[in-house]
Parts: structure tokens; sequence; C-alpha cells
């Protein structure tokens, strides 16, 4: 007869003591950045938490001393967790429950190699990362920002049948680039405004939601860019979407396409993105995220063309409450010895 190769009670045994040592019951969570009240306070009720109560970033030293003496780190986009931060964290660092969807700003694979888990808050912005950059496809066409300032410059001088004029959006095509949550959340938005659904996916969606979008895939990225009025970019920052839209594929747009971009600073290449909108190959550009933020290229400041706005796609204070549930309940699940359920991997996001 053949002999079971393990003891199975054993087996479960050992099982439950690694299950219990990843219990937490009640871990030192430092936040790095001043969130809304009542994140911070449930934070102080649910786990042992030092909230960073400055609307003031870490410094680098401020982080790694964090980093050395917390189990979880709750930080923000502004915080740059490299491989250098993760390899100097203590023992104790398990999990870095990120206060948003992008994860660029953390080395995840440094994090994977030091066994911690990193966590981000998906679907929670989608809806309002999607108004945002729906509001910046209707304002650069119609040059709402520049009506604004004449406005407020005193001196409009009245309705004129030249004045102002912009670019109708119904009947354009609109160029997805990342067909993910905020993609498609985009997509809705612009099919009601009558514009007709181009994307550009790492993975193809399936039939029914293309159906329901009534969204045309396109498996060639250049043969897209080629063809749409209207570019808006969607992929999270990661190795494959580094400077997607190259000067290359700049060069590919036609003289009158806008280009929109609410994901992340680094996917356009934004040098060779000012010199077309400088030489008029590119129409215009609506931005809300920058290569070097918050610094911005002050050849961006003398473009009329180019409407700007300070990395707000997600700033409701509805979405930040609910990005701090998300933020708890990624802890609350990895304490319990859960998996928790928005942890990111490398290579997948
Ligand atoms: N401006 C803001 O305030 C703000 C707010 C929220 C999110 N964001 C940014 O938006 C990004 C997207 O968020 P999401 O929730 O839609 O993410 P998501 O993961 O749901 O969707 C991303 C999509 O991009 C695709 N993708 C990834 N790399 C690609 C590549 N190289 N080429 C083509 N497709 C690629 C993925 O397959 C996925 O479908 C976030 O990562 C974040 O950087 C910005
Ligand atoms: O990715 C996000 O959630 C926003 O850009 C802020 O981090």
């Amino acid at each position: 007869m053949l002999q079971p190769v393990v003891d199975a009670d054993a087996q479960l045994r050992h099982i439950a003591a690694m299950v219990d040592a990843r219990k937490c019951p009640n871990p030192r969570v430092i936040v790095t950045r001043e969130l809304p009240n009542a994140t911070m306070d449930r934070l102080e009720a649910l786990f042992d938490t030092v909230n960073n109560r400055a609307d003031l970033a870490m410094s680098r030293e401020q982080l790694a001393e964090a980093m050395a003496y917390c189990d979880v780190l709750v930080p923000t986009v502004v915080d740059a967790i490299d491989a250098e931060l993760i390899a100097a964290a203590g023992d104790r660092l398990k999990l870095i429950a990120n206060f948003g969807a992008g994860v660029n700003h953390i080395d995840l694979k440094a994090a994977r190699a030091r066994g911690i888990i990193v966590t981000n808050t998906p679907g929670v912005l989608t809806e309002d990362t999607a108004d945002m950059t729906m509001a910046l496809i209707v304002s650069v066409p119609r040059r709402l920002a520049e009506g604004e300032k004449l406005v407020r410059s005193g001196e409009w001088k009245g309705w004129s049948p030249g004045g102002m004029l912009g670019h109708r959006i119904g009947g354009k095509a609109l160029g997805i680039v990342g067909m993910g949550r905020i993609g498609q959340a985009v997509a809705r938005r612009a099919r009601a405004f009558g514009l007709s659904i181009h994307y550009h996916n790492r993975h193809r969606l399936p039939k029914v939601v293309e159906a329901e979008l009534q969204a045309q895939w396109h498996p060639n990225l250049d043969e897209m860019l080629a063809n749409v009025d209207i570019l808006t970019i969607h992929t999270p920052r990661n190795a494959d979407s580094e400077n997607l839209i190259s000067a290359e594929r700049i060069g590919l747009l036609r003289p009158h396409v806008y280009l929109i971009n609410a994901s992340r600073g680094g996917i356009v290449d934004e040098d060779a993105m000012i010199e077309a909108l400088e030489a008029g190959s590119l129409a215009g550009a609506g931005l809300d995220v920058w290569t070097h933020e918050p610094m911005i290229d002050p050849r961006l400041l003398a473009l009329p063309n180019v409407v700007m706005t300070p990395h707000m796609g997600s700033a409701t204070f509805e979405g930040r409450l609910a990005t701090g549930e998300r933020v708890m309940t990624n802890i609350r699940m990895w304490a319990d010895g859960h998996r928790p359920p928005d942890q990111v991997l490398e290579g997948w996001i």
C-alpha cells in the first residue's frame, strides 16, 4: 500500500500556523499624507495608525523611517517608493496599501523580491476620472479655457459670428489607448456626445463589451493613431507604456488631432508633443498629468490651445472617501490573513 508522503494533519497544522503568523490583529499603519478627516479617524479606530496630519509629502528620510517601523505603509502618488527605499525597509513592512489607482511610483519588482504586497484602489475613481477626461475632450476643441480667460480679462467685446470658433466633437473619431476601467467609462460618455469609439488595448475586450460601447478594436496602435481625430490615453504607466506615444507616433497623428492625457506623465513624449503643438502639427492638448509633476514645461504655458489641470482627475470629496474605504478594506483583509482584494502584481498592471 502506498504511504502518504506527508502527514495530512501535520500539514494542516503547519498551514494554520503560517496563517496565524500572517495575521496581524493590530498592525502599525503609517499614512504618508493628510487624507480626509473621516478616513484618518477610521484608520486610527481600526489599526494602530500614525497619520501624517500635514498636507505635505514626507521627505525621503521620513519615508525611510516610516518604512522601518510599520507593518503597513499607505503612500500616495507623490511618494517615490523606489527599490532603494524598499531594500532598506524594516522586516515588519509587509503591505504597501497605496491611496490611489496608479502604482507607477512604487517599484513592484523590488517589493515582490522583499515579499511585500502592494495594493491599489481601482474602480472607486473611475467615473470621476472619466468625467474629467470628457471635460478635457470637450474643452480643448471648443476653446473653453481661452473663452474663460477672455471674459475674465474684461477684453470681450460681445458676440460675433467669427468669435471663439472651435471644432465640433460630435461625429469625430475618438481613439482610446488603454481600454480598462477608465477607458471604458470615457467611451460610454463619448458615445453620448456622438463620437465613434476606437481603441487599442493590451487585450481585446469581450465581444459583448465591444458591442455595448460600439467600440472598434485596433490591434495595431500606429494604424489607429493615423485615423483618429481625438486621442485619449488611459493605460497605467508601466514598462510597456513608458514613452508609448513617442515622437514617431506623435508624427503619425494628423494636424487636426487633439491629444488628451489624464493617465500619467511619461506615457506621452512631452517634448515631442510640445514641438508638435508649436509647429501646428497637433491641434491642441488637454493635460491633467505631467512628466515632471508638479513642474510644468514653460513652453506649454505659452500655448493657448492647451488646457491644463493640476492632476485632479480623481479629485472629488466622494472619490477620496471611497478611496480611503478601499485602502482600509485591503489592510483589514490582509491583517485577517487573506489575500487583499486589490493586490497588484508586476507585469499585470
Ligand atoms: N488623472 C488622475 O487623477 C487619475 C485618476 C485615476 C487613475 N489614473 C491613471 O489611470 C490609469 C488607468 O486606470 P484604470 O483604472 O483604467 O486601470 P485599468 O487597469 O482598469 O485599465 C488599464 C488598461 O490599460 C491596458 N494597458 C496596460 N498597459 C498597456 C499598454 N502598454 N498598451 C496598451 N494597453 C495597456 C490594460 O490592459 C488595461 O485594459 C491608472 O493606472 C492611473 O495611472 C489617473
Ligand atoms: O492614480 C490615481 O489614483 C490618481 O492619479 C492619484 O494617484
